[in-house]
């Protein structure tokens, strides 16, 4: 139903602002170089009530990154799952007490903006970050929220056009926001959330995300992203569920956390879209609040991640020259797991996949371990074959998992947004699933003859062609791979046929790092 927007009630006299007194001046901490840098996002946006959205959600969604997050309240909404009951506007001057206090003491990294809902409160937020340059500056620009209520007046588009847009390092409206910042143009299909994005574009901004979770009628959850050059089209499946709300705000606060932390742009949204939909695939079934647009569970299970080094999204470009490695090799050729990675590493592997098939556990979690530190030394991604479990006891980058594993939604469940899923695929039906449920790549084969794995049926190059054209994720062929036929497989002629993977060919061998450094000549000659 309709509500209201009213000043808050102190506006009507000046709001009491005071410097409690610094003892004898002397700063409170002694710094030294040992002190640990938190990365620190600041939010300056609203309160939701019902928590889903707003400051409660970027504080949440902070704390689910493993950043430090601090809030200036623009206003304090009564707000539920039905919608907006009412909203109580921040004095402007308070607001800029909030932002001098916070923005005076603490070293903050990225500013992200919610529910801005006056233009007084943006002239204050503009002066603020001119005289407190901060590294990023990310804009969600909350005018309209799913749930349709309008959060803020017709007059702040010229607010945010005029005073933010051109600061920011990328803004994020929803369908309706991008509307409303271009004098309500009709978006209603992906192509106009391109043309949106474009024309935003010239507001000044960065880079754009035209978010497409109100896109009516489309499948997959579609977000276009345009950085003045290139358009990026970010793709997940659209999770059936009602809790919804606070997407949004969310998604802003993930890419800030993700930028603070210093990940580079594409790849911070790429996290934070995963993030997203891992989070509400969590929560799809949790029922909170009455009304049609639950809160999600940004909090799901927080694991301890503590890597060595900074959690990238994956990259296709890992997957050119793909080393699997044969417990039973090693032993026929008195190699040790340790000495074959580092030969193969060495020798130009991108990727390394740790494959014991019927090693026991312990034993394979020793192998695991020794192997991430070798990877991460070189800052090459480690999977584990199958085993989860292991791949979570030694934080390893990911797994590669087959047909009859572990199902790709369980695994995704498990090992959180940012680790990597492979599944091994043979025809159109299993790529397709495979990105349904999440994955990052597939591995397709085998494309030739081989005796590594048993009863395996070969693909072969036309099997291969018709997987990859059928694929929205990258591929990578596996299967009697070696360099005699490797540059066959590259020259198929598809895009998103990003390598090969390969066993024989380099661990079958009397010297891995010689096999491996050929196989890299000719994968590079022939790409
Ligand atoms: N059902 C869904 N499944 C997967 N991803 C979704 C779903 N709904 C939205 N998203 C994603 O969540 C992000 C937020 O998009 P959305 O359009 O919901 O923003 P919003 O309307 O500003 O949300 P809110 O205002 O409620 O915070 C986008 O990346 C979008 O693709
Ligand atoms: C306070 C607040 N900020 C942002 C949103 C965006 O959904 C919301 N619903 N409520
Ligand atoms: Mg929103």
């Amino acid at each position: 139903g309709p509500f209201f927007f009213c000043k808050s009630s102190s506006s009507r006299h000046r709001t009491r602002t005071f410097v409690a007194m610094q003892g004898d001046g002397a700063s409170a901490t002694t710094k030294n170089n040992s002190d640990l840098k938190i990365p620190h996002v600041l939010t300056v946006a609203g309160s939701d009530s019902g928590a889903g959205a707003g400051i409660q959600a970027d504080l949440k969604a902070c704390a689910a990154r493993g950043v430090y997050c601090s809030t200036v309240i623009t206003a304090v909404t009564a707000q539920n799952t039905v919608g907006v009951q009412g909203v109580n506007i921040m004095p402007e001057d308070f607001v800029a007490a909030q932002l001098n206090s916070v923005l005076s003491d603490m070293q903050v990294d990225v500013v992200k903006t919610g529910m801005l809902p006056s233009t007084d409160i943006i002239k204050v937020l503009h002066q603020s970050l001119r005289e407190f340059p901060v590294r990023a500056l990310v804009i969600d620009p909350v005018m309209v929220s799913t749930s349709g209520d309008v959060l803020a007046g017709p007059s702040i588009v010229s607010g945010f056009r005029d005073n933010l847009l051109p600061m920011a390092d990328i803004i994020t409206p929803n369908i309706k926001e991008a509307s409303a910042l271009l004098d309500g143009m009709q978006l209603a299909t992906v192509s106009d959330m391109y043309s949106a994005a474009k024309l935003l574009h010239c507001f000044g901004p960065r880079n754009v995300l035209v978010k497409g979770g109100d896109l009516p009628d489309s499948s997959d959850a579609v977000d276009i992203f345009f950085d003045g050059e290139n358009f990026h089209e970010l793709r997940s499946a659209r999770v059936k569920t009602r809790n919804t709300h606070g997407t949004g705000c969310s998604l802003a606060s993930c890419i800030a956390a993700e930028l603070a932390k210093g990940s580079p742009m594409l790849s911070a949204i790429k996290v934070a879209k995963r993030f997203i939909e891992t989070a509400l695939d969590y929560s799809k079934d949790i029922v909170i609040g009455n009304g049609p647009q639950g809160p999600f569970d940004h909090l799901l299970r927080l694991k301890s991640t503590s890597r060595s080094c900074r959690p990238e999204a994956f990259n296709p470009s890992d997957l050119f020259l793909y080393a699997v490695t044969d417990p039973r090799m090693n032993k026929k050729w008195g190699h040790s797991i340790t000495d074959v990675v580092k030969a193969a590493i060495e020798g130009g592997a991108t990727i390394v996949q740790l494959r014991e098939k019927d090693a026991d556990t312990g034993s394979f979690l020793e192998a695991a371990q020794a192997c991430i530190e070798i990877c991460h030394h070189h800052r090459v991604p480690l999977l584990i074959n199958d085993r989860i479990d292991v791949a979570l006891a030694c934080d390893a980058d990911g797994v590669h998992i087959g047909q009859s594993d572990m199902p790709v939604r369980v695994a995704r469940a498990l090992l959180g947004p940012e680790k990597i899923i492979g599944v091994s695929c043979k025809t159109p039906e299993h790529a397709h699933q495979a990105w349904v449920d999440g994955a990052d790549y597939i591995g397709c084969g085998g494309v030739y003859p081989t005796n590594t794995k048993e009863n395996n049926l070969t693909v072969g190059l036309d099997g291969l062609k018709t997987v990859c054209l059928a694929s929205k994720l990258p591929v990578v062929a596996i299967g009697g791979i070696g360099i005699s036929n490797a540059s066959d497989v590259m020259k198929i002629g598809v895009p998103n046929l990003k390598g090969v993977a390969v066993v024989s060919a380099l661990f079958d061998r009397e010297c891995v790092l010689t096999e491996t450094k050929k196989l890299c000549a000719v994968l590079t000659e022939a790409i």
